[in-house]
């Protein structure tokens, strides 16, 4: 199937929302709780979602574009996102890891065959700087440069890893115990992997090692198939919260996981 620039953009809001609605999401803002983000809830995140939407789509029209062209709308869409919150980074990963997919949707509208993570890293792959090249100037450099991670430029760079090999495998593995478990699912392991640059500004490495654990432990004790799974993910949720800690970037990935998913079985 065919979709347009603007049905592109339309995935890639329902993935946002659907990550928004998940829960238990340890640390995370849900439509229950704010998690471990007392100045973000979710009518916040909703309102950014809608103010970034139209941008999502100027990506995926953007195929051609060179990496310059698809930062110049992240830029916009930024301000879009922070003009919608009052100031809060509710979707600046999102906005990167999300526009990159749609501007990959784009060109598959043109004919690739390719998974979307592939066509990221083979057409702007290249030209995405790496944090060991840049002054620490924003959180996430920094953290990349001061642990020696590659963060959420790597991962789009190599083509969404935490998505193709985590998220999409856990995601399709639990869709028979349905899709909000399935989420669940897609999230935990993506957390046991990913090199999260929220988690350790929050936490340090103690904090990115006791996330693991809580994620190695969730996935090893049965997962979502745990008949007891949901408590269980509640109580990690409210452990992240008592420790402030909180993984931005996996919500990013889970709902890049999300769109991936949508846009594979919509071909
Ligand atoms: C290239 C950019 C993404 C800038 O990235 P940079 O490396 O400079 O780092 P940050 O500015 O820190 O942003 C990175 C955001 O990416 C998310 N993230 C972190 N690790 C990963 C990962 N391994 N994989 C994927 N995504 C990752 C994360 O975003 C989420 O967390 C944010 C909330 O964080 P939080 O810490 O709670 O909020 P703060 O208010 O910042 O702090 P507190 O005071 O509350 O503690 C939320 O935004 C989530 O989305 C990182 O924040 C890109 O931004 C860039 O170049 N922008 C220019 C425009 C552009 O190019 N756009 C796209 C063109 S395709
Ligand atoms: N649900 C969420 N809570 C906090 N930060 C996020 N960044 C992206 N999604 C998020």
């Amino acid at each position: 199937m065919t979709l347009s620039a603007e049905e592109i953009a339309l995935c890639a809001a329902k993935a946002l929302r659907e990550e928004l609605e998940t829960y238990p999401k340890p640390g995370l803002v849900s439509l229950v709780d704010q998690g471990s983000h007392p100045d973000m809830d979710a009518p916040c995140f909703l309102a950014s979602i809608e103010a970034i939407t139209p941008g999502f789509a100027e990506m995926a029209a953007c195929a051609a574009g060179s990496l310059a062209d698809l930062q110049r709308i992240g830029v916009t869409m930024e301000q879009a996102m922070r003009k919608a919150t009052n100031g809060r980074n509710a979707h600046r990963g999102a906005i990167f890891c999300l526009g990159l997919l749609c501007a990959a949707a784009g060109v598959q509208i043109a004919g690739a065959t390719e998974s979307l993570g592939q066509v990221v890293a083979t057409r702007w792959g290249g030209e995405i700087p790496q944090a060991e090249a840049l002054e620490p100037s924003s959180d996430g450099v920094a953290m990349c440069r001061r642990f020696h991670l590659g963060g959420v430029r790597r991962e789009a760079a190599l083509g969404f890893p935490s998505v193709y090999q985590f998220g999409l495998p856990a995601y399709r593995e639990a869709l028979s115990l349905g899709r909000p478990a399935a989420r669940v699912q897609a999230f935990f392991a993506i957390l046991e992997h990913c090199e999260d640059t929220t988690l350790l500004k929050r936490g340090g490495l103690d904090g990115r090692d006791f996330a693991r654990q809580c994620a190695r432990r969730f996935l090893d004790d049965g997962g979502v198939a745990n008949p007891e799974w949901w408590q269980r993910a509640q109580e990690m949720h409210r452990e992240f919260v008592r420790r402030n800690l909180t993984a931005g970037g996996v919500a990013d990935l889970l709902a890049a996981t999300l769109f991936v998913e949508d846009m594979e079985r919509k071909q």
